[in-house]
Order: structure tokens, then sequence, then C-alpha cells
């Protein structure tokens, strides 16, 4: 018989926003810097130090005083005794007095008394005298040296709590010592694939039948957002079968994802399961396509999302719910998908619905450096390989359509350097 959740068809941005609310961050763990990347920082970090430390030199060359070479030039150089060379990682240990500089290297800390450094090019040690230079050019007070603190201010939030560690910020707590980082945990996600007609990657194709799909699909979806998939394989359309197989994987993930059996047919079992291992229901169904049919709710806390089992309506679901959830646990505060507004290459009808339409898109850079859009030509749920032509999904609300030449918001797959032609 087929069991009907108590609820009714939401507005997706409704259903993003209920799901965020039933969820929480993972636990603080930390782990070393060098395995911090793609994590969410867990502690605001503050400058203990300016980054420079000291006032340094920015080039190779002579650290002096800009009032002694204010008249230097290419016919006109000027003579100045050198005092020591300072390279970096050395304290200087003489003043650079009236007519005197060091030698300094990119790097090393300023001496006392200078104020400006000429570049080593616009010098000559001076033929007669090897302890004294030539400088050919005039310099301005400050050249050539990065101040104390020009970087970082000691006492400034370096990172603040909630950032994406990538590469930039990695190098930023190398430069404050922190070793060890704090971060959010990143979830389990269990992936599970229903349905009686599928078969596994590897075994022959059976009249009838098809290959599971969805499964490895998911599992690089939940890889790209952040999270650590775990495929459980597949489970026919059997209520017992799916209780047993949902609360074993339950008991080991952090969040459970499944696809197929949510729709009317008499075999779609996921709502009756839901009741049966006492889910609470958050929503079934959406008013958006594809996907319309997606069921979400928590056991014991940890969010299940039995997605439509089509295959473009899976890969919808996970983009719209599923990673904003992982990114959301993993500690992120902005988890929903990356938008940009586009202009409209061609005329998209509108339809006489309230469900809005994710469109697959080609999103690229004009030759005048507009963003632009292409729909693809294939829109139906069963169809993947239109995904190949597309890096994006045009969000059609219901009951409108677009003109050429009319702006209209996308869902970016891709990076966005990937969107130029
Ligand atoms: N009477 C109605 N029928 C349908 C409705 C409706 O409102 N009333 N909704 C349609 C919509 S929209 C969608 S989307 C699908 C959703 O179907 P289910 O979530 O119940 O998924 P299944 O019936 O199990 O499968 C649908 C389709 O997808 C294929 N599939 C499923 N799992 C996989 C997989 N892991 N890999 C590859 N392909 C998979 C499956 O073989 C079916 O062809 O319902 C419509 N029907
Ligand atoms: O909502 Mo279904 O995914 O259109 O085909
Ligand atoms: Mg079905």
């Amino acid at each position: 018989m087929l069991y009907i959740p108590n609820s009714s068809p939401i507005p997706f941005e409704e259903a993003q926003r209920l799901i965020l609310s039933a969820i929480r961050p993972l636990p603080v763990i930390t782990i070393p810097l060098s395995e911090a990347l793609g994590y969410y920082l867990a502690e605001t970090v503050r400058a203990d130090h300016d980054v420079p430390m000291f006032d340094r030199s920015t080039v190779d060359g002579y650290a002096l005083r800009a009032e002694d070479v204010i008249n230097a030039s290419a016919s006109n150089p000027v003579k100045l005794k050198v005092l020591e060379e300072i390279p970096a990682g050395y304290l200087p240990q003489q003043k650079i007095t009236q007519g005197t500089a060091s030698r300094i290297m990119t790097g090393a800390p300023i001496p006392e008394g200078a104020n400006a450094v000429v570049m080593v090019e616009k010098t000559e040690n001076a033929a007669e005298d090897s302890e004294s230079v030539l400088v050919y050019q005039s310099v301005k007070i400050g050249d050539a040296i990065a101040k104390k603190g020009q970087d970082v201010e000691e006492g400034k939030d370096v990172l603040t709590q909630g950032t994406l560690l990538g590469p930039i910020e990695l190098g930023l707590l190398a430069t404050f010592g922190i070793a060890s980082v704090p971060v959010y945990a990143k979830p389990k996600v269990g992936i599970l694939s229903t349905g009686s007609e599928l078969l596994n990657v590897d075994e022959p194709i059976v009249p009838g039948k098809l290959r599971d799909s969805n499964g490895v699909m998911l599992a690089g979806q939940v890889s790209q957002a952040g999270g650590e998939p775990v495929y459980f394989g597949i489970a026919p359309d059997k209520v017992e079968e799916l209780e047993k197989k949902m609360l074993e994987i339950l008991q080991q993930v952090d969040i459970l994802v499944t696809s197929g059996g949510v729709s009317m047919g008499e075999y779609d079992f996921l709502g009756k399961v839901f009741e049966k291992i006492n889910a609470k229901v958050i929503f079934w169904k959406t008013l958006a396509r594809p996907g319309m049919p997606v069921l979400c709710g928590v056991w014991q806390d940890k969010p299940i999302f039995a997605l439509a089992g089509n295959p473009a309506s899976s890969y919808v679901n996970a983009h719209l719910y599923v990673l904003p959830a992982i990114r959301y646990m993993s500690g992120s505060k902005d988890p929903l998908p990356k938008r940009v507004t586009v202009v409209c290459d061609e005329a998209i009808e509108g339809k006489q619905m309230p469900h809005t339409r994710f469109l697959r898109g080609l999103t690229y850079v004009s030759q005048t450096g507009e963003l632009r859009v292409k729909i693809s030509k294939k829109q139906a749920s069963n169809v993947l390989s239109s995904f190949l032509e597309s890096n994006c999904l045009v969000k059609v609300p219901g009951g409108k359509g677009f003109n050429a030449g009319e702006k209209a918001e996308v869902y970016l797959l891709g990076a966005v350097e990937e969107l130029r032609q």
C-alpha cells in the first residue's frame, strides 16, 4: 500500500532553509596543518605578532639615508662607505650615519639610521676602494622597505571562525606557527541506491535492467563538497530490506543519502521506510524540477535525503539540498550553492505550472566580457549526458520565461575559471 507522508510540496528555498535549521555543525577536532586543506576553521585566529616583524628590505642593494643620495644620478654618482653585509636572517650590527651604507639582501632587517634601500643594479663598487660603493640613483625615504606590520598587524584577526581553509589560509596559519588546527569534522555520508531494477556497475546488462549510475555520481558530488562518501551498494524495492539496510547505515554515518523510490509507484517505499524507522519527515516534494518528489527527514539528529531516482533529478537534488547540508555540518557559514546573474542568449519559454525549473545550461564569458548562458538541448530527468555540455543550472521561476537578452540567475556547477570558451 502506498504510504504518503503528511506533507505538501514546498518551494525549494524553504526546503533548503528547513534542512539547515534541522542540523548542526559537527564537533571540533584538532588536526595537523598539513592535513587541514578543505576543512573549515573552528576558531578565529588572531595575529600574535606583526608580519613582517621588522622593517625589511624588499630588494638586494644598499641600506642608506635618502638624504645622502639626493643628488645621485648616472653622471653624478655618490660615494658611500660600506659598513657591513646583512644577509636575510641576520641582525645588523652597525648604525648607518651620514655618508655610510650597508650591503643588504632581500628580506633582511633594515639597519638603524637607514631610511631607504637602493637596488644593487643602480650601484657599483668603487674601483679604487673596495669598502665603498658608488650610488647612481637618488631614492626617496621608505623606498624598497616593507614596513613592520605591512602584511598583518599584531592583534588583528587573521582568519575568522568558519573560514574554508585553502592554500592561502594554510600559508597564513603557518606564518603564525599554528601547527595543529582546530577545525570542524567532515561528515561521513552513506550512499544507498534503491531499486530492484538496478545492477552493479561490473555486472553484465540484463534485459529491462540498468546499472546503478547514481551511486558513484552522488559519491563524487559528496567528495567535491568536502564530505566523506561511503557507498553501501544497491537495495531492492522491499520495505523490510530497506529498513534493515538503512538502520544499519545510519549507525555508521552522519548523513544518509538514498536515491529512488520516492514517487507514487507501487514500489516507491521510501516514505513507508521513514515511518518504520521513526525518521521525522522535514518535507516531501518541492515545487522544483527536476527532483520534485525528494523526501527529507531526520533520524536521531542525522539527516536523511531520499532523492528522486532519475539520474538528473538525483544530481540536482544533491546540489540543492545535500551539498549545503554537508558544508553546513562541516562548519561553513555560507553553505548554499553559488549563484550568478547572466544574460540569456535565447528566449526560455514560460510554463503554466507553479514549479521552479532548473534548466541545464552553459554559462560563458562573451568576447565583450559579459556572462551569458545558452540552454542545453536535452532537459529530461532521465538524461545525464546533457550535463557534459552544461556547467550551470538556470533557475526559471514557476510560470515565468525569459526573453533573449533578459537576465537570469544560474547555479554554477563548475569553477568560474572554467567558464571562458
Ligand atoms: N504518477 C506519478 N509518477 C511519477 C511522478 C508523479 O508525481 N506521479 N513523479 C515523477 C518524477 S518527477 C520523478 S523525478 C520520478 C521519481 O521517481 P522515484 O524517486 O520514485 O525513483 P524510481 O521510481 O525508483 O526510479 C525512477 C527512474 O530512475 C531510475 N533510477 C533509479 N535509481 C537509479 C540509479 N541508482 N541509477 C540509475 N538510474 C536509476 C529508475 O530505473 C527509473 O527509471 O517519478 C516520476 N513518476
Ligand atoms: O521531478 Mo522529476 O525529477 O521532474 O523528473
Ligand atoms: Mg518511482
